[in-house]
């Protein structure tokens, strides 16, 4: 059966990016095998639940391809301390371990920056569909005058294309929706049985990808992935593709080729694709050859009904005037919306006190102290501090060295920062969005090659952290 293992451990490797097999597949040891039941053993307990919740359904459906009808995958930890309890029946088998409680954060929203912290694995074909989230679903999106065409582009796209269009670009501010329709239109094929080859990726995923492929001689593989195992394509985050030409020409050639085959394909990104600075003219073509749309911040009856809609999803009872003040308190977008609903739930519940507006008040009291700390003159003059610039150098058009990178600082630090959307920021440092977006991306890249840049931002993140209102 050890010889099983290894085969399917090898098609595995096929499938996979490179990092994802090496950090979760390539340490998991074969065990024992009884019948259809073939143990393994993992590194530790978060790998264990990673590959359950991932991966556990294609190794069995793939040991299954081997002839081993209804096999049965038990994970047990490494660890010699390992008992009994400890091996699991995959899916079925409940958690006995006492979970942290796990308060839901108060911020308005996460990070603006493009996606850093996407999940190795994605947009393989094994983990296809377990990788979109599962409430995701057009059934759970509210449709409001902001976001109704992009609702029904995306509706129509995931339906056949009535109208023919292949392709769909969503664009929009932070937290307004695009994930939710691109994968509403992946969940629709799946579970509507047209197909499971939904590939969900984001475009820095898809470029560590191209380069681990590059790199290891795979280039071909991950060409044949893409082009020919693939009947949706999910590419989320396009803007991070900005300035990596080897990644934009690779994906104009897929796109030919998924295009040329009627596949569906839904981009969505922060910018129109005409407005993605350093991003090559075939690939801009690509991005709106297809319907573009944007989803807009939605208005205050939108977002009562988006309100009522997740309050009901849950299973306290919202009295219909804390909906109203959420509402009217927090109007930038749908994530603040959601943080704000569970911030007033789980207070209301740890604390056993009536959902009021008082208690409301309480809870966004919290949220927009923080918010209010932490604005773009705020950073200016820190970062003009530490970097010993004038205020009037670093919104200047000067272009040298000594202000070019603070000034690129400054506009990464208001994304991660503030609630600003990025065309104002980039005003705040005379400047236009495509440029804020090229500091952002050149910020973010001189962190990945050098430590001391991040301790660098770490030190500011820091300094504007506890710094005074
Ligand atoms: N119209 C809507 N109805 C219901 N839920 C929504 C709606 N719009 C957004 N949401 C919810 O708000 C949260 C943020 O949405 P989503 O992640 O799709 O935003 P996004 O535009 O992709 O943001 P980002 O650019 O930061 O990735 C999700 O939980 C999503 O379900």
């Amino acid at each position: 059966m050890e010889s099983f293992w290894k085969k399917v451990k090898l098609k595995m490797k096929d499938f996979l990016p490179d990092h994802s097999y090496r950090m979760w597949l390539g340490p998991i040891e074969f065990v024992a095998a009884q019948e259809n039941i073939i143990t393994l053993s993992c590194p530790n307990t978060f790998s264990r639940r990673r590959i359950k919740e991932h991966y556990l359904a294609g190794l069995e459906k793939e040991f299954q391809g081997l002839g081993i009808e209804d096999a049965v995958i038990h994970l047990q930890v490494h660890d010699s301390k390992t008992s009994r309890q400890s091996v699991e029946k995959g899916r079925k088998t409940k958690k006995s371990t006492p979970q942290p409680l796990d308060l839901p954060s108060i911020p308005a929203a996460r990070p603006r920056l493009p996606r850093q912290l996407s999940l190795p694995g994605l947009g393989n074909p094994f983990d296809t569909g377990r990788l979109l989230k599962k409430s995701y679903t057009f059934d759970k999106f509210v449709v409001g005058s902001n976001s109704d065409f992009a609702y029904s582009a995306s509706l129509s796209l995931a339906q056949g294309g009535a109208n023919g269009n292949g392709a769909l670009y969503l664009v929009s501010d932070t937290g307004l929706g695009k994930s939710h329709l691109s994968q509403a239109v992946g969940h629709h094929a799946i579970n509507r049985g047209v197909t499971d080859k939904v590939f969900y990726v984001t475009a820095e995923d898809f470029t560590n990808e191209m380069v681990s492929a590059l790199k290891n001689n795979r280039i071909n593989s991950f060409k044949e992935k893409y082009r020919t195992r693939c009947d949706v394509l999910i590419l989320e985050d396009v803007h991070f593709l900005s300035g990596k030409s080897a990644t934009q020409n690779e994906l104009a050639m897929t796109l030919d080729y998924l295009l040329d085959a009627e596949k569906k394909l839904i981009f969505s990104g922060c910018y129109l694709p005409g407005d993605i600075p350093k991003m090559n003219e075939q690939l801009k073509s690509r991005l709106s050859l297809g319907l573009v749309t944007r989803i807009e911040t939605p208005d205050f009856k939108t977002r009562v009904k988006i309100l009522r809609k997740k309050a009901g999803m849950g299973n306290t009872p919202m009295p219909g005037e804390v909906l109203d003040y959420l509402a009217q308190e927090l109007c930038d977008n749908v994530r603040q919306l959601e943080s704000g609903l569970s911030g007033v739930t789980a207070k209301a519940s740890l604390l056993g006190e009536k959902i009021d507006i008082d208690l409301a008040r309480s809870v966004l009291s919290n949220i927009s102290r923080s918010k209010k700390q932490i604005t773009v003159d705020t950073i200016k003059s820190l970062v003009c501090k530490e970097f010993s610039v004038a205020e009037a150098d670093l919104v200047s058009a000067s272009r040298k060295r000594k202000y070019v990178q603070p000034r690129q600082i400054a506009i990464y630090l208001a994304r991660k920062y503030t609630d600003q959307p990025l065309k104002k920021i980039g005003r705040s440092f005379n400047r236009y969005h495509a440029t804020a977006i090229y500091s952002i991306n050149a910020v973010e890249k001189a962190m990945k090659k050098q430590g001391s840049y991040v301790e660098q931002m770490n030190y500011l993140y820091k300094k504007i952290e506890t710094a005074k209102a």
